[in-house]
């Protein structure tokens, strides 16, 4: 496997045009952005949304600053809702480690699932009410908008509008879509020795993940370049991913792309960390991972791979993962 070390590698960069493509008046100019998304897709899989009328800018700084209350909360209250791998719910802090540095990504995160709201979710006499209804609220409204993305997709791949929206319903006891608040620490001052990363190489589980990011909060990185789903190899030129509040980063998962018989691409992306002399403070981003339901069937139009579930895809591609990081550790 390629790791891109820095203790080892150089780190290649090169240009690469990202689409920005405007969602303004999006149901009368759904052909055209059909187009616009379909071609970004089959090329890099990495595309920005801008201009779309929900979740608003406003609706983005909202939620960053709900992000921001949650984790200034004390560790003994964040741990009040502990990550539980099976569910893909609640916090964790500095534990998730990717195959790909065998390090632990420098990070706090919070995944949120809709349908759990009563039962993985901050309490209210935690974090208060509102706090609890405007992250749900969010999370409808980036609903909507994978929804519509999704249609487009849809009708691209030749299937009916509804395809996909009704594969990822968030509104079942069987839906796997999260939303994640992510803090990468304030590292000011801080040169690390090492392989480590705020987050390291990897690509996304799930069909199409939503990525908001405040404008400033330079790092996320990705490589395209990926034939197959099951592929963990990459090449190695990286291309860095503007930051812009407002707009949204749009990648295709690795769920999408088995759907997709590989056509739509999901690539490796990573969020370094800054040096000494560039923005070290907190980074903070918001994503949105679309995954389908446990029960629903997944295989692509050409049937290039066989069929199976949204449960059985997830605890593969989790299988994959654990494999991998046991390879890394027993080569070290
Ligand atoms: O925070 C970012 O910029 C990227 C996060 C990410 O790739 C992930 O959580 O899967
Ligand atoms: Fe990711």
């Amino acid at each position: 496997m390629t790791v891109d070390d820095p203790q080892t590698q150089e780190r290649i960069y090169v240009e690469r045009v990202i689409p920005r493509i405007s969602l303004n008046d999006c149901e009368n100019r759904r052909e055209e952005i059909k187009e616009q998304l379909y071609a970004a897709a089959i090329r890099s899989g990495f595309f920005t949304l801008c201009e779309q009328e929900f979740p608003s800018k406003k609706d983005i700084e909202e939620i960053f600053e709900l992000s921001k209350v949650f984790f200034d909360y004390p560790m003994d209250l964040k741990m009040k809702t502990p990550h539980q791998k099976l569910l893909n719910t609640g916090y964790e802090s500095a534990t998730q480690i990717r195959p790909s540095t065998g390090t632990a990504d420098q990070k706090e995160s919070i995944q949120l699932q809709y349908h759990r709201f009563n039962e993985n979710w901050p309490a209210e006499e935690d974090v208060g009410e509102e706090w609890r209804e405007k992250t749900r609220e969010f999370m409808l409204k980036c609903q909507k908008l994978s929804c519509f993305v999704m249609g487009l997709f849809a009708e691209a791949l030749g299937y009916p509008e509804d395809f996909f929206s009704k594969a990822h319903d968030i509104e079942q006891p069987t839906a796997q879509t999260t939303l994640r608040l992510l803090h990468y620490f304030d590292c000011t001052g801080k040169a690390f020795e090492g392989n480590y990363w705020r987050a390291g190489p990897h690509t996304d589980f799930d069909s199409l993940t939503l990525l908001f990011q405040r404008t400033g909060d330079h790092g996320l990185e990705i490589c395209p370049g990926r034939d197959a789903h099951t592929d963990f190899g990459y090449n190695d030129a990286w291309t860095a991913v503007p930051s812009r509040t407002g707009d949204i980063v749009i990648n295709i998962g690795d769920m999408l792309m088995s759907w997709s018989d590989d056509m739509l691409k999901s690539n490796f992306h990573r969020v370094r960390l800054p040096n000494v002399g560039e923005n070290q403070k907190d980074r903070y981003t918001v994503a949105f991972f679309n995954q389908a339901n446990t029960d629903v069937v997944i295989q692509g139009p050409q049937k290039k791979y066989p069929p199976t579930t949204g449960r059985q895809f997830i605890e593969d591609a989790m299988r994959r993962n654990f494999e991998r990081l046991q390879e890394l550790q027993n080569s070290e």
